[in-house]
């Protein structure tokens, strides 16, 4: 579903991605671990289509980015660190905006529906999203990804400053997503939520996919000891 083939991308003379190789299946999460700087974002931003890679191809559901930007996009959704959404909008009119901009079209009931599915409180769907926490906000990307049912989500660094609680319920959400099918591949520094959330983690070190391992191999804390002697 998500599959990186000799994926490189170099700034001049700094390759901030070399040569990835990954294939994330339908319904999998895989967790992308590294330094600042280690080429999580560039790997992401490759598959979005905001970085053109300097060789080697991304692929989404078949779909090469690079050559079909267009169709590529339609399958996926993606979820930054803050949702950009619109404020003076409520939780209702960002996701019937931002679906619509996918070419999907749904009425009131069901817009609810799917915010109620992300866990957003019935209370805050007609208040304006300046309101919302951070957590709120996020809630609101997850409905995007489903109302526009995409089949591969790619997040950086989602839980970053959400609290425990917070960050609990998003995770959550994710194992949901991937039951239902949606790969995902999710930029973190949170080691613990990548060990809990994700079926394999990757640790990227000056680029490079240095260590692929399936989550269940390792406790949180034999993983973080891991990632230090790696990095
Ligand atoms: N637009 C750009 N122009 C030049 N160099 C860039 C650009 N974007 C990223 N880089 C460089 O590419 C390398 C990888 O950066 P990237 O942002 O992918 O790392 P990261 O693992 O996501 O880091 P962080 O955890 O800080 O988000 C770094 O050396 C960075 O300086």
């Amino acid at each position: 579903m998500i599959e990186a083939k000799k994926l490189t991308k170099s700034y001049g003379d700094n390759l901030a991605l070399n040569n990835l190789n990954i294939h994330i299946g339908k319904g999998e999460v895989f967790a992308l671990l590294g330094q600042n700087g280690a080429g999580k974002t560039t790997t992401i931003n490759c598959f979005l289509g905001f970085v053109s890679p300097t060789s080697g191809d991304a692929l989404i559901d078949g779909i090469s980015v690079n050559s079909h930007p267009h169709e590529s996009k339609k399958a996926l959704a993606y979820i930054p660190e803050t949702v950009m959404l619109y404020p003076h909008l409520t939780g209702v009119e960002n996701l019937a905006f931002f679906s619509s901009l996918a070419g999907w079209k749904y009425p009131e009931d069901e817009l609810r529906a799917l915010l109620l599915k992300s866990g957003l409180q019935e209370a805050a769907h007609a208040q304006r999203v300046g309101s919302y926490s951070k957590g709120m906000r996020q809630k609101v990307g997850i409905a995007i990804a489903l109302a526009k049912q995409a089949k591969a989500l790619f997040l950086d660094e989602p839980t970053s400053g959400l609290d425990p609680k917070a960050s609990n319920e998003f995770s959550e959400l994710l194992k949901e997503l991937s039951t239902e099918g949606t790969a995902i591949l999710m930029a973190t520094h949170d080691i613990f939520r990548a060990r809990e959330v994700a079926h394999r983690v990757g640790i990227m070190k000056e680029g490079q996919l240095v260590s692929q391992l399936s989550a269940t191999d390792l406790s949180a804390n034999e993983l973080e000891k891991l990632y230090l002697k790696t990095i």
